[in-house]
């Protein structure tokens, strides 16, 4: 992966829907295909030389991770997180509303979710478990501090509003949306249509392949 790029990989932290790490996020990397990392870099060339940078939440996810979710969707007492990710979806229609998926294209390793920060970068804080929530599709300002551009709701908000061209998204929104979806469609992605953050390059290395080895920097060597 391209070093300039900013990981801040969520499911290896418990600022996540779920509340907890994920399994199988052994280490905070990104790993991508040659091919994904490779298209990348083309955007996050073109991103710099117009004061941005990319910044990754998820990349690689392997199917144990997704196993996980779908383990946590089975259990309805356990809606912690909801008011951030998800307050006014149902916890069991996130996989029915396309939110989730039981397979997911982030086990191809042609699959990311990211979004774009201005530069210099500001620094970010840590989510304490516990903390007071904040929903994802309030103003900016209320939202859990991110130092990304404001893209209408934070990352992993299971909501409509999060849907990449929902009209009630208008002015600066839209126009940062756009111009992540633009430059990452320039260098070869295809945007998810329900989620502003989540892209997959059209020329899948692996279409067919659901992968399920850890992200680590052990695997990284080995694959
Ligand atoms: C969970 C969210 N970050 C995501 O990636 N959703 C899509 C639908 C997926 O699970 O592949
Ligand atoms: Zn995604």
């Amino acid at each position: 992966m391209d070093p300039t790029i900013i990981q801040e990989m969520r499911y290896f932290t418990p600022h996540d829907f779920m509340g907890v790490p994920v399994t199988g996020y052994r280490a905070p990397v990104c790993l991508v295909t040659r091919d994904t990392a490779r298209a990348l870099h083309r955007a996050q060339l073109s991103f710099l030389r117009r004061g941005y940078s990319l910044k990754v939440y998820d990349c690689y996810r392997p199917q144990r991770a997704v196993n996980h979710f779908i383990r946590w969707a089975e259990d309805p007492g356990d809606q912690r997180m909801k008011d951030e990710f998800y307050p006014r979806v149902e916890k069991s229609a996130l996989f029915r509303d396309g939110y989730i998926a039981e397979k997911s294209g982030h086990s191809r390793g042609s699959t990311l979710d990211l979004t774009l920060v201005r530069l210099p970068a500001l620094p970010t804080r840590p989510y304490h478990p516990g903390e007071p929530l904040s929903s994802c599709y309030g103003p900016k300002a209320a939202r859990f501090p991110d130092n990304s551009l404001d893209m209408g709701t934070g990352f992993d908000c299971m909501d409509p509003l999060a849907h990449t061209l929902d009209p009630r998204i208008t002015g600066t929104q839209r126009a940062n949306r756009l111009l992540l979806k633009r430059g990452l469609e320039q260098a070869g992605f295809v945007n998810y249509a329900y989620e502003w953050w989540h892209y997959t390059l059209a020329a899948e290395t692996f279409p067919d392949t659901y992968f399920d080895f850890p992200v680590s920097l052990r695997s990284l060597v080995r694959h």
